[in-house]
């Protein structure tokens, strides 16, 4: 069976076709965008589907922009004529088209149930209770009665501030012709009953009419996809990563192989300490301008390895600017640009360079042996979805200069150590070249007879991690700054401030207020579910002399945001001229080397402080809190509704059987500072056929939490509304944002993009850059000053109130600007 499912640009189009997939028998689901042809290219192919459905989408049905060809569906020509199911702006679409009338909903209703109101009839024969979700802000009236739609379903909206009770067509079918309708999401994980129940009578009732009317559908051609436009549901892998060949290297004749060893932690030394002490050993401080470093640190629940990635200047330093034809790599002292070929990005270049360079002979135990380490920004994740970059010069050519602020920049990390937290263990190890004479020879320590340099640095970072783990041992007296280290005046003893005040300049109130009710505006007109605003305070502090100190800012600022909040996902990222600090609550997308993918989006916040004085919100309150507030569970629910989209985008691909599975709905984490609420959504990707989770990352940025849903409409419209969030007199934000606001040019930069590592042997784990501060080099150059940037914000939805969502946005602020204050 060839079912086609037109997409309309939404975030849940590809539950749908789980749906349909797996409830029709032997169902093949062929997935394309309501403008990829022409209904001239379309109608000819119908011949060859069994079925089709219309999905939902942002936007009326009215707009074109907004349905592309979907109406000329409904005037297909009896000979062309097929079953079809339109779901929300699908069914919105069918029902104006013979005569219904498109009204807005006076209460909005995203992401919450309703209960089903239906005499189990048609496609509800043989339900019973049904509790369905939706997604819209527009429905459609249909005269009574009418010759042309039939009413089948309903659900009563109960206006409790005006006490009006109002019922809305929840689903419908044309009198005649094989057309079906439903308003609500049957394809939500949280759609109770209306689901597959309704899918299989659609289905049946599809057969039924092809029988009756002597349908017969014709082979697809193998080619079909060619007679119209790129399909982008088509997913081409990315990762070309040989499935079961044996390592290779770029060196064939002298294979490579993880050189590791593990010992026992036998004290519990933190993550930054290690780092420290095994950076002075190779005579370099963390931190310091210039000294790039890099680390990964989990220092709270769920989290349980933190990595250690070691740069020498050999490694390899992978840049790239969103909009440049290359991709630049920094060694030594050399600079090599590798030109994209054509029709491939970034993350197929990058797929490339791991795909020759995999390694199958690590440590099981250890999640890291090797491999990229760094970050993305934002924009990198706007610019995958098709999305223009309006802050971008429009330039006829990439730039020839490398720019100082790269949307992607990763270090291919040789040398490593990884702490497990849970079974106490540090794994060191190297995937360099283990050649007796090395490019950058260790003359203190000179291999062993039993190995190369490779094999030395690990037995020696070994005995040095024992000897300083070793609870009998006494370290040396760290020793201390020779100047002052900056102060905050803000909460400092004044007596101890030796330092002028921060310079702290978050975004101003009124316009954040504005900007919540200018989001609400375009969720009421149906252009979006939901949507995650957010903005940018600046943190301007002294810069500290690094020749004369002993520690840089940015290292002490880590140390002390790990201390303040303990995040599972922290991190220090030091590449090129860029510093991120970092403390997320947030994995974005995890992977094991055999291709289970996880991701473990986070909406709904709850401030743990009732204010001074009273007792803060306990775990079990906030539970009763989140599961009472229909608001947190709708911004959860729709987040997860869209991530299960994007993970079936490489999981379920056409022909797999595959499923994505949400394994964890609604749970509660407690912070530093708040509650979160959080969901855990499954898949595993066909690693026999070389697929990796770098795939599913490739085609799921930027993370739905950081955009809302349907996640591209979402992305556009905040060009507009984070717009307005520049500092007064301003010059600069993470790019020279644009005065003219209609045209956008505000970025979020670092903040809201993704850091983790891919590992050679072929997982990896991402997490979303939130609750974290980062910095440019030039720009402190330039100002004398150091310049941080700290992005907070909060998912706005139909339900939410302005102020509190500013109060929000501060304490998220908060949780990162302290660790300034208490520098
Ligand atoms: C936008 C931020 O956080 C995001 C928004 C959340 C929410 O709306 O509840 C929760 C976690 C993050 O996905 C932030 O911390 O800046
Ligand atoms: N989920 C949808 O398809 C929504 C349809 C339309 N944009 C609305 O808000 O009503």
């Amino acid at each position: 069976m060839n079912i086609l499912v037109i997409d309309s640009f939404d975030s849940f189009t590809l539950n749908l076709a789980s749906l349909l997939r797996r409830t029709i028998p032997d169902a093949i689901v062929h997935v394309i965008h309501n403008n990829d042809f022409t209904s001239h290219q379309l109608i000819p192919l119908l011949q060859h589907f069994d079925a089709v459905a219309v999905g939902p989408g942002p936007g009326s049905p009215n707009d074109p922009g907004a349905v592309g060809i979907i109406p000329d569906i409904w005037d297909l020509p009896d000979p062309y004529l097929l079953p079809v199911l339109g779901v929300c702006l699908g069914h919105q679409s069918l029902c104006i088209r013979f005569g219904g009338r498109l009204e807005n909903l006076s209460i909005v209703k995203h992401g919450q149930c309703s209960a089903l109101e239906h005499d189990g009839q048609d496609i509800f024969s043989g339900l019973g209770i049904a509790k369905v979700v939706r997604y819209h802000s527009l429905h459609v009236v249909i005269p009574s009665p009418h010759d042309a739609i039939v009413p089948l379903a309903w659900a009563t909206d109960v206006d409790v501030e005006r006490g009006a009770k109002q019922r809305i067509l929840m689903a419908a079918r044309h009198r005649t012709k094989p057309f079906w309708g439903v308003q609500y999401h049957p394809e939500s994980i949280c759609t109770i009953g209306g689901g597959e129940d309704i899918i299989r009578n659609f289905w049946t009732l599809a057969q039924q009419w092809s029988a009756e009317n002597g349908r017969v559908t014709l082979p697809l051609p193998e080619n079909w996809r060619q007679q119209i436009n790129y399909d982008d549901f088509a997913l081409t892998r990315l990762a070309c990563r040989p499935p079961s060949s044996p390592s290779h290297t770029t060196h064939p004749k002298q294979p490579l192989r993880v050189i590791a060893q593990a010992v026992t932690l036998h004290s519990d030394v933190s993550t930054p300490l290690l780092g420290e002490a095994l950076l002075a050993l190779e005579h370099e401080r963390p931190g310091l301008d210039g000294h790039e470093f890099l680390l990964l640190d989990s220092n709270a629940e769920p989290g349980r390895f933190s990595i250690i990635g070691f740069i020498s200047p050999t490694t390899a330093r992978i840049t790239y600017t969103v909009g440049d034809t290359v991709v630049r790599i920094r060694s030594s002292s050399t600079l090599i640009e590798s030109p994209l070929a054509k029709d491939e990005d970034i993350w197929t270049w990058l797929a490339h360079y791991m795909g020759n360079r995999s390694f199958l002979d690590g440590n099981d135990a250890s999640p890291f042996w090797g491999g990229l380490i760094g970050y993305s920004t934002y924009e990198c994740g706007v610019a995958t979805l098709g999305v223009d970059l309006p802050s971008r010069p429009k330039q006829s050519k990439p730039s020839p200069i490398p720019s100082t602020h790269p949307d992607l920049s990763f270090a291919f990390v040789e040398r490593s150590v990884v702490v497990d937290r849970v079974d106490s263990l540090v794994h060191i190890q190297s995937i360099g070249n283990d050649t007796m004479t090395d490019h950058c020879p260790d003359h203190a320590n000179p291999p062993s007879v039993e190995g190369g340099v490779e094999t030395a640095w690990v037995k020696r970072i070994s005995s040095f991690i024992q000897l300083i783990t070793d609870p009998s041992f006494t370290p040396a007296p760290t020793p201390q700054p020779t100047t002052p280290v900056p102060a905050s005046t803000q909460n400092a003893d004044s007596s101890q401030t030796l330092w002028p005040p921060l310079e702290v300049e978050p975004p101003n109130k009124t316009q954040y207020i504005s900007s919540v009710k200018r989001t609400q505006e375009y969720l009421a007109q149906g252009e979006s579910y939901e949507i995650c605003l957010t903005a940018l305070t600046r943190v301007t502090l002294p810069r500290l002399d690094s020749t004369t100190s002993c520690e840089s800012t940015s290292w002490r600022l880590f140390k002390t945001l790990r201390a303040l909040n303990p995040a599972p996902y922290g991190c220090f990222i030091r590449l090129g001229g860029t510093t991120l600090v970092g403390s997320s609550p947030e994995r974005f997308l995890s992977w094991t080397r055999d291709g289970l993918c996880q991701l473990r989006p986070i909406k709904g916040t709850i401030k743990k402080s009732r204010g001074a004085g009273k007792p803060e919100v306990t775990l079990a309150e906030a539970e009763d809190m989140f599961l009472g507030s229909p608001k947190e569970i709708a911004e959860n629910l729709m987040i997860v509704d869209l991530i299960r989209h994007d993970l079936s985008r490489v999981v379920c691909r056409n022909g797999s059987r595959e499923e994505v599975r949400v394994t964890q709905l609604f749970s509660v984490e407690e912070y530093e500072a708040v509650y979160q609420l959080v969901s855990v959504i499954e898949g595993r990707v066909d690693v026999g056929r070389g697929y990796t989770g770098w795939d599913v990352l490739a085609r799921s940025l930027p993370p739905g939490s950081m955009t809302g849903a349907p996640k591209k409409r979402s992305v556009e419209l905040l060009q507009i509304l984070e717009n307005s969030f520049v500092w007064p007199q301003d010059t600069f934000s993470p790019r020279t944002p644009c005065c003219d606001e209609t045209e956008g040019g505000h970025e979020r930069g670092v903040y809201s993009g993704v850091c983790g590592y891919w590992c050679v042997g072929g997982g990896g784990d991402f997490s979303v850059i939130i609750r974290s501060a980062f910095k440019y080099d030039d720009e402190c150059e330039e100002s004398g000053s150091e310049r941080w940037y700290v992005g907070a914000g909060g998912a706005i939805t139909a339900l939410s109130d302005a102020e509190d969502e500013w109060e929000e946005m501060k304490i998220k602020l908060s949780s990162t600007l302290r660790a300034f204050e208490h520098l």
